[in-house]
């Protein structure tokens, strides 16, 4: 799906250069779910806004299976719904005038089935619970068609029953859909519940990649997950670097 070479995003803040990204090379095949855990500031949300082509890239670059860039949808932290608009127009945002109308309504149609909102449709934003507007969001992106996922703490805000049921919605798309996942999380077991593969990045850097062999659907519970959740979590908390990570990222502007 695609490559990144030397990646890399240096921000200038008065006095000093911070390199948010630093040398990533990451390859995502086509299908893989590949989730992002890290401490916070490490990066994370500057790879993926790279990857989004949301940010120029200060060093490296991207490479394209074919040449062409994919469709790419997105979600973060926060629903982002145009409070003024339902759920139907909300999710066809960005969408409109792009597509014949019988196309834009079954894509709308499709969105709001895979993610459990039909009834809603005409429903306006302010109607809608934590959980729901995020599948709003969900399904916003997925009425894109992605080929390409990216997923910046979507669920972080969500109560814990909430939060579960959308992680089995999801991985439920994924597989119905099998759109290239990125998906970043401060929650290791969320990390192993999901994808297949888990960076580790630490002080813009990928320093770990760890694959999950695990089946889906997959348990909290299943004792062979909570090991890997375990083997990642003594990684985390290890320093992967003798100065701290934002240390290590700024470098003096001489
Ligand atoms: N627009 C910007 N201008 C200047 N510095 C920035 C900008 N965006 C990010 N940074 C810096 O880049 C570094 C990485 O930020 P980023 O948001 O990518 O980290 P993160 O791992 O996603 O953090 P969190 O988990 O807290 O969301 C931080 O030091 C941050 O202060």
């Amino acid at each position: 799906m695609l490559e990144t070479r030397g990646l890399g995003k240096t921000f200038a803040i008065p006095g000093r250069h911070v390199a948010a990204v630093s040398e990533v090379d990451i390859r995502l095949e086509p299908g893989s779910f590949t989730a992002i855990v890290g401490r916070s500031g490490c990066g994370k949300s500057t790879l993926l806004r790279l990857l989004a082509s949301l940010t120029e890239p200060s060093a490296g670059s991207i490479h394209y299976a074919g040449g062409q860039k994919p469709n790419i949808g997105c979600v973060f932290q926060e629903p982002r719904l145009m409070p003024w608009l339902t759920v139907a127009r909300n999710v066809a945002f960005g969408l409109s005038g792009k597509l014949p109308k019988a196309e834009l309504d079954a894509r709308i149609a499709s969105a709001l089935d895979l993610v459990g909102l039909t009834a809603f449709r005409d429903a306006h934003p302010d109607q809608l619970s934590g959980g729901m507007a995020s599948r709003v969001a969900l399904a916003r992106a997925l009425a894109m068609k992605p080929e390409l996922l990216l997923l910046d703490e979507p669920f972080a805000a969500l109560d814990a029953f909430t939060r579960r049921g959308l992680q089995q919605e999801l991985s439920a798309i994924w597989h119905a859909r099998r759109p290239t996942i990125v998906f970043i999380t401060h929650d290791v077991e969320e990390a192993v519940l999901l994808a297949d593969t888990v960076l580790h990045m630490d002080a813009g850097r990928i320093v770990d990649s760890i694959h999950v062999p695990l089946r889906h659907p997959r348990e909290p519970t299943d004792p062979a997950l909570i090991a890997l959740r375990r083997r990642i979590l003594a990684g985390l908390s290890q320093p992967v670097s003798a100065v701290s990570p934002l240390t290590n990222q700024e470098e003096s502007i001489s």
